[in-house]
């Protein structure tokens, strides 16, 4: 549970004594949103970032969520993706692969066998509940283009996906309304592959778009851009540790006249709903009473 919850302007800020309790915390959450969006639309849709945002899931592998939450449901994206090969250390893909996604797969056969042994018990069980992720709901880029390619592929099958309205189009922008983005928070104010003082925070059409020279290794990445990621029905934005907590101060309180362009403060949706999870280190220089 969260020590504090503030409330700065529409948004929320959840702060945790630890990252057991914030990862805990989490799962929870996401799950919640799994749900609603599940009963509402039959599906989910869900964007990733690289890095501890990854680790900090984990607990949606574990029970109960392993039992609770309809993975078959999930679309999952990534908000940002470094142009390297799917099977190379820094590839996000490969992150959430084996940190998480291949984690899921295998807890979902464990339950289906379970459900046999019950079965015959003639306990009754949602059987669609336990099927594990679809392969082919995992949308990773193509990792043999250039980065300037990948983005416009990326975009092209997100496009695709948007006319089908396997991903939900927003009423109020021309983008597409995942159910979820999932952000880290870099130590100098970045999300996903948006940095500061990058000419990309100014992208106002395209929807993924590609750098070259990322000041976080490697150099080379796509992202979706800001109006992507503001156009969401739900953005949490997920960082600990003492190192990130200047940039979350910056980014959440009002600073004044003074404050610095930071991506990670332009990250407003229109519409939908953000929510700040950090723990006591990473809010230690967040403003309790404005
Ligand atoms: O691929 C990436 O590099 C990212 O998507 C990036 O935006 C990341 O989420 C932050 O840098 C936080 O990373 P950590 O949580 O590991 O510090």
């Amino acid at each position: 549970m969260a020590l504090e919850v503030l409330n700065k302007d529409k948004n929320e800020v959840r702060v945790y004594e630890n990252s057991d309790e914030l990862s805990t915390d989490l799962a929870d959450y996401i799950e919640g949103l799994s749900d609603v969006s599940i009963k509402e639309r039959g599906v989910f849709t869900v964007a990733l970032s690289g890095g501890s945002v990854i680790r900090l899931m984990r607990k949606l592998c574990e029970v109960p969520y392993n039992k609770t939450v309809d993975w078959s449901k999930w679309y999952i994206f990534w908000v940002d993706e470094r142009v390297v090969a799917k099977s190379h250390v820094d590839s996000n893909y490969k992150f959430a692969k084996d940190h998480l996604l291949s984690k899921v797969v295998s807890c979902s056969h464990k339950l289906s066998v379970l459900l046999v042994v019950e079965c015959k018990n003639e306990i009754v069980l949602n059987v669609e509940q336990l099927l594990p992720i679809v392969p082919s709901h995992v949308h990773s880029i193509n990792d043999s283009l250039t980065a300037e390619e990948a983005a416009n592929d990326y975009e092209f099958v997100i496009r695709q996906l948007v006319k089908t309205r396997m991903v939900n189009a927003s009423d109020i922008s021309d983008c597409p309304k995942f159910d979820l983005i999932l952000l880290g928070l870099g130590p100098d104010g970045h999300v996903a592959s948006l940095f500061p003082n990058h000419p990309i925070l100014e992208e106002k059409n395209e929807w993924v778009t590609y750098i070259t020279n990322s000041p976080k290794p490697p150099p080379e990445r796509i992202t979706f851009t800001l109006p992507v990621i503001n156009s969401a029905e739900n953005v949490l934005v997920v960082a600990t540790g003492g190192e990130k907590a200047e940039a979350a101060h910056m980014a959440i309180d009002d600073i004044g006249p003074k404050c610095p362009v930071l991506p990670a403060r332009m990250v407003q949706p229109c519409a939908g709903k953000l929510v700040w999870f950090l723990d006591v280190e990473a809010a230690s220089k967040v403003v309790r009473f404005s």
